[in-house]
């Protein structure tokens, strides 16, 4: 078999699907995207062409490397990410060529069911509350927010209360029937951080994600001294060469690599490994589309360590497409007691809708992340 074409196509919300052909009529999707940088991974994945087209799609190990070691310069955001959905792709096909599914060639499944969270409020959450109530009648006990709005290097008291009260308020409402964690982006530099957490831990999250930036990840140990939150981050870390500097330091109890940003299913494989090394948990970040969180699956099911997996349905970033508008298999995903079975299909499990993909990527947005801005005008983080 040989691939014989790339092609790509841009979507709403902010998602790029690719799907590989070979000379056999199989194909295979991927899902290779940064958010708000679609074009640079579109570019990124047909610079790509020259080394993928004529070859063989069943030497994915060896495709893998030639794209990660063939161009000198490697790693980062963008490349990163191409090689993670033409890696995705590449799984699909082998799947389908072997009839059977992604979890099945890398020695079964390890698990029955997979947990899966759900996200709730926006970027600036209100109502969390209401919609919490809403999302437990559709069967999900764990959740995700964001905890804070932007803050200072160093910050007021008056911030931090605002931002424990909301996470007490939700406490007192439920108990601990729910578990949640607090997903900080990095808004809070490593002074607040440590204040921040600190007021947080008597609501005792579930884990508290990115309290400071990841190219600060030598804070993690530090942080991870001062408080007994299991700390999460990894969704800004694109290969185990990142993630082993994290492991190695310590601090981190939950790693999230993003199956569409770490080098894909090949990559994430290592990376869960690594983890479990370490005693560390995994949760693949996917606030992304279908064949994303189909390449997550994978390797959850196959890791022990996997304890979370993250999913964007009724995500507060898919505005013009939801998680299964792009898939005809919608009843294999679905979500029963916040639990999600294994695809059962062969490759990745995702039967694309492509006429539909087709259709919806000749009107595409661009979708960018917002730019916010402290008070006296500098930029703060999002
Ligand atoms: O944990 C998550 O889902 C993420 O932090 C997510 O909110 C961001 O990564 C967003 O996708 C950036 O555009
Ligand atoms: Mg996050």
């Amino acid at each position: 078999m040989r691939i014989t074409k790339l092609t790509t196509y841009r979507l709403a919300p902010r998602w790029m699907f690719l799907k590989i052909d070979t000379d056999e009529g199989i194909s295979g999707w991927g899902e290779p995207v940064i958010e708000g940088k679609a074009r640079s991974v579109e570019a990124a994945v047909h610079e790509f062409e020259p080394y993928l087209i004529g070859q063989d799609p069943s030497r994915i190990n060896d495709l893998w490397q030639v794209m990660y070691r063939g161009g000198f310069y490697r790693g980062g955001a963008i490349l990163m990410s191409a090689i993670a959905g033409i890696d995705q792709a590449l799984w699909d096909i082998k799947g389908k060529a072997l009839g059977a599914p992604v979890y099945e060639l890398l020695g079964g499944l390890v698990r029955d069911k997979m947990k899966v969270y759900s996200w709730v409020g926006g970027d600036r959450p209100a109502d969390v509350i209401r919609d919490i109530k809403r999302l437990r009648e559709g069967g999900f006990d764990t959740f995700k927010m964001n905890g804070s709005e932007e803050m200072g290097l160093i910050d007021s008291a008056r911030k931090v209360d605002q931002a424990v009260a909301r996470i007490a308020e939700i406490r007192e409402a439920f108990g601990h029937d729910i578990e949640f964690g607090i997903d900080f982006h990095g808004r809070i530099g490593a002074p607040m951080a440590k204040v921040m957490l600190k007021a947080l831990e008597p609501y005792r999250p579930l884990f508290v994600e990115e309290p400071v930036l990841a190219e600060q990840d030598e804070t993690y140990a530090r942080l991870a001294e001062h408080t007994a939150i299991p700390l999460a981050a990894g969704e800004r870390m694109y290969s185990r060469f990142e993630f082993k500097r994290v492991f190695q330091a310590g601090g981190l109890s939950i790693v999230q690599p993003d199956l569409s940003h770490a080098g894909g299913i090949t990559e994430c494989l290592k990376i869960a490994s690594m983890a479990e090394a370490y005693d560390v948990a995994l949760a693949p970040h996917c606030p992304l589309g279908p064949i994303a969180l189909a390449a997550c699956l994978q390797v959850d099911f196959v890791s022990h360590n996997a304890v979370l997996q993250e999913q964007s349905m009724g995500i507060h970033y898919n505005q013009g497409g939801e998680l299964l508008d792009y898939v005809l298999n919608k009843e294999d995903f679905h979500i029963e007691n916040g639990y999600i079975a294994p695809l059962p299909k062969p490759g990745l499990g995702v039967v694309v809708d492509e006429e539909k993909v087709i259709e919806a990527s000749q009107r595409a947005p661009d979708w960018r992340n917002p730019l916010w801005r402290h008070e006296d005008g500098s930029v703060a983080e999002w």
